[in-house]
């Protein structure tokens, strides 16, 4: 009798060898997305994404930094995406890491296989879609993940990117850690209660490059579909070609690129800290069929290790009772990054939605105190709930 042999793992094409195959007039079913009655997008909207100008939050005189941290928390408790202008990174350097991200992307299919991650986690991950190995519709995507902090990765190809990459990660994560002292003031906390809870001296930083190539039939699939981001604040550059939207009231909002600014957008955990004063907000990327868009999304997290809850002093009287559990960021990154984005179905899991749950969440609370540590009781604790 012949052997059986596992069958070998599925090797899936990139969507940039997918879309340069000659002739290619209409996408694979595997790529089509289905409608949503909610789908349709704003294109009268009069409100525009607000502007924060990061000269004035750093400013040195207070009464102007003071106006720029009560607009940054309107920013965020209105739109939860802001702009960031003035910030100093310079736009040289912007450039130069959209193009050695682009020439990633122009290695052999086979130079990019070897920069494939096994696991979610993995500090450097390149792939196609969200996670091609569970996802039952494909993105029109590819993608490079890398980790910047607090260990710096880089592929070793093209020369050029490790260089840029560290500056420019060095660069961003400042401007990122001074909107969240901001973002830590606006909340009538200590302005260094983000950094020093959620230890962001040792905070994840990643790099998340996105290709994506033209596509013969754009409205039928999507980039990337709609998402929150993990982590605190994802700061966001592209080249110039629009593709990003924004649920803002309920519909859908496309955000024109501004040349040498960062888009800003909080993250699932700014959430659970303000106990839902501030919500991170579902964004998706469309697709079109003429130009390769290229976006460089960096999501600045707490330390893998810390566990996140509600401020104290944001649940302190029973009119605001806690309305999340308390979660290791690290667990909440693996669960979000081996599903394909359904919304916001992760944040949503640990969300403490009545007597019942908060009567849970005590219980965690007391064991960990009885063990001083909440790391074990709440990874035990947070899938199982
Ligand atoms: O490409 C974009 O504009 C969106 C990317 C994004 O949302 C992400 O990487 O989390
Ligand atoms: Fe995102």
């Amino acid at each position: 009798m012949a052997a059986t042999h596992p069958s070998p793992p599925l090797k899936l094409t990139s969507v940039k060898a997918l879309a340069e195959s000659p002739g290619l007039s209409s996408i694979p079913s595997l790529y089509t997305f289905p409608k949503h009655t909610n789908d349709e997008v704003f294109s009268d909207i009069e409100e525009s994404i607000p502007t924060l100008d990061f000269s004035l939050l750093t400013s040195a005189n207070t009464d102007e930094r003071s106006k720029a941290v009560q607009e940054l928390g309107k920013a965020c408790q209105d739109w939860g995406f802001f702009m960031v202008t003035n910030h100093g990174v310079p736009e040289s350097l912007m450039k130069a890491i959209i193009e050695a991200s682009g020439e990633f992307f122009e290695l052999t299919e086979e130079e990019k296989r070897g920069f494939e991650g096994k696991n979610v986690l993995d500090p450097i991950r390149y792939g196609t879609s969200f996670n091609a190995s569970v996802d039952k519709i494909l993105c029109w995507r590819d993608y490079l993940k890398i980790f910047q902090h607090p260990q710096f990765h880089s592929p070793n190809k093209p020369p050029v990117f490790r260089e840029i990459a560290a500056e420019y990660s060095k660069k961003v994560r400042q401007v990122a850690r001074e909107i969240l002292r901001g973002v830590s003031e606006s909340l009538g906390l200590e302005d260094d209660y983000i950094d020093k809870t959620l230890n962001l001296e040792q905070g994840l930083q990643v790099l998340a490059a996105n290709l994506y190539p033209p596509c013969p039939q754009p409205e039928l699939t999507m980039g990337f579909p709609a998402h929150s981001d993990h982590g605190l604040l994802t700061l966001l550059i592209q080249n110039q070609i629009g593709g990003l939207q924004v649920q803002h009231k309920g519909k859908w909002v496309s955000i024109d690129p501004i040349p040498n600014s960062f888009l800003a957008n909080i993250g699932d955990h700014v959430e659970i800290l303000s106990n839902g004063k501030y919500k991170s907000v579902l964004h998706r990327a469309v697709v079109n069929n003429r130009d390769v868009r290229i976006s460089i999304a960096m999501p600045h997290g707490p330390a893998l290790d810390a566990v996140v809850s509600p401020a104290p002093k944001l649940v302190e009287d029973e009119r605001n009772p806690p309305a999340y559990r308390a979660m290791k960021y690290k667990d909440y990154l693996e669960v979000q990054q081996s599903n394909m984005p359904n919304g916001k179905s992760c944040l949503e899991s640990g969300q403490l939605l009545d007597s019942q749950d908060l009567i849970a969440s005590e219980v965690i609370q007391f064991f960990a105190g009885l063990l001083g540590s909440t790391d074990d009781v709440v990874r035990s604790c947070s899938v199982a709930l």
